[in-house]
């Protein structure tokens, strides 16, 4: 049978995040993050859902971890509430906290999957934001603490660890949008939170590079997206220019080249003044980029659009977000990094499509979903025929889990969770993807 094999060694993986998947909320000293906030303040999600039990995975991680295995997973990305080490966000450690997940990389290390930690995916403690959450420089430093406390405890025993899960949209739809928690509507406010949240990635990575584990490797995952002129009109092409530096760019450039990219003056004049000092230490080298990859950006000229920006509607073969199902902005995406940033070794940390799954008799067929992760696994593939240094792949998501102001509506999983019972269901993709593992190749 025809198949594309991958390089040996290359991770296949699913993807989690703290808020999204373990409930929990209240359990052994766990503190209030601005999700819990955030979920629980009336029309801000689908239909008041949060997060309070979701799948459960602070109980059922055993059960996780052995569909894990069964699908010949070798790596998990998960994230580490920041509230469940630090209940205020500094002070005392909370040992139970910390208990979780040493037993859940035991489980994980015991099956041979690595395990792939994100520090921060957006469950900032509530008692931070009360200090003024991102909007205020010391959170940086208390997150490089909490950091810091999480090298101490598992070490090397988690190979890859990740800063910050897209900062992006953490700074600009929590605080500029309002759509995510803390729910703020401050364009200025959120580019200082940009700024703060690079300074927050610095100094985790020097605290990872002074006193972390030895044989372990630091990155930040990123939300990219390739953007397209909506046609081949001057004035589209400088719309397309202009986003692609408000999102792409607005990160990649200081992580790896320790300036922001030009921007307009009005966004410009509200990121804080840098000094040499902080950039560097913002451009403190990363061992690997973790991409989350969905879909591309088409944008034009459009004097009512934010910066005379506007979004051309996805046409064509969409998820249930709205999302254009386009796997060439995977090895597009992944071919400009490389060529344009340099990281020593790229991740998909993301990539996943939200379907209509159903279940009939126990079973869900998704063929659709089978499709997409083929589709962009042959373009990873191809990405890496052509040089790039991709060393893995993280199917977003292991299960269907809150999807943040969406709640439950959105089911990105390969385990089909059965409301009430939360139940985990292997959908055909499951079947699939871990024969994909299994042979470390995608079948064609
Ligand atoms: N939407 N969507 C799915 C997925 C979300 O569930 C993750 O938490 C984010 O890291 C990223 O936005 C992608």
């Amino acid at each position: 049978m025809a198949e594309l094999r991958f390089p040996d060694g290359f991770l296949w993986g699913t993807a989690t995040a703290s808020y999204q998947v373990e409930g929990a909320v209240r359990e052994d000293g766990r503190g209030e993050s601005i999700w819990d906030r955030f979920s629980h303040t009336p029309g801000k999600t689908f239909e008041g859902q949060t997060g309070d039990v979701a799948c459960d995975h602070y109980h059922r991680y055993p059960e996780d971890v052995e569909h894990m295995a069964r699908m010949g997973m070798n790596a998990y990305r998960f994230s580490v509430a920041w509230p469940r080490i630090f209940p205020e966000g500094k002070g005392p450690v909370n040992q139970k906290g910390l208990d979780f997940y040493r037993r859940l990389v035991d489980a994980l290390q015991g099956r041979h999957i690595q395990p792939c930690l994100t520090l921060y995916h957006w469950d900032l403690p509530q008692a931070l934001q009360e200090k003024g959450g991102w909007d205020n420089r010391d959170t940086g430093r208390y997150f490089a603490e909490y950091a810091h406390t999480l090298y101490q405890a598992l070490g090397d025993r988690v190979p890859l660890w990740i800063t910050l899960n897209e900062p992006w949209v953490a700074a600009i739809l929590g605080h500029a949008f309002g759509q995510h928690a803390p729910g703020f509507g401050d364009f200025p406010l959120a580019m200082r939170v940009v700024h703060h949240l690079l300074l927050a990635h610095g100094w985790a990575v020097e605290a990872f590079r002074h006193d972390g584990p030895r044989r372990a490797q630091i990155g930040i995952t990123l939300n990219l997206s390739p953007v397209e002129p909506a046609t081949g009109k001057e004035a589209d092409g400088q719309a397309a220019d202009l986003a692609d530096r408000f999102t792409n760019r607005l990160f990649l450039d200081p992580i790896f080249r320790g300036a922001y990219p030009e921007l307009p003056d009005l966004m410009r004049s509200a990121l804080p003044q840098a000094t040499p000092e902080e950039m560097e230490r913002i451009s403190t080298p990363v061992d690997f980029l973790g991409v989350n990859y969905y879909t591309r950006q088409v944008v034009e000229a459009d004097p009512q659009g934010l910066y005379g920006v506007g979004m051309v509607p996805a046409r064509g073969d969409l998820t249930e977000m709205g999302w254009e199902v386009y796997p060439q902005g995977l090895y597009d995406l992944l071919i400009r990094v490389h060529r344009e940033y340099h990281p020593q070794a790229v991740y998909v940390t993301e990539n996943g499509a939200a379907f209509a799954d159903e279940i009939q008799d126990g079973e869900v067929d998704d063929p659709r979903r089978i499709a997409y992760v083929r589709e962009h696994l042959s373009r990873a593939h191809a990405a890496i025929g052509a040089g790039v240094p991709l060393k893995g792949y993280f199917y977003w998501s292991l299960m269907d889990n809150f999807e943040w102001a969406f709640g439950y509506s959105k089911r990105f999983g390969l385990l089909y969770v059965v409301p009430g019972s939360l139940e985990r269901v292997w959908k055909r993709s499951a079947r699939w993807y871990a024969q994909v593992a299994q042979a470390n190749a995608v079948p064609l």
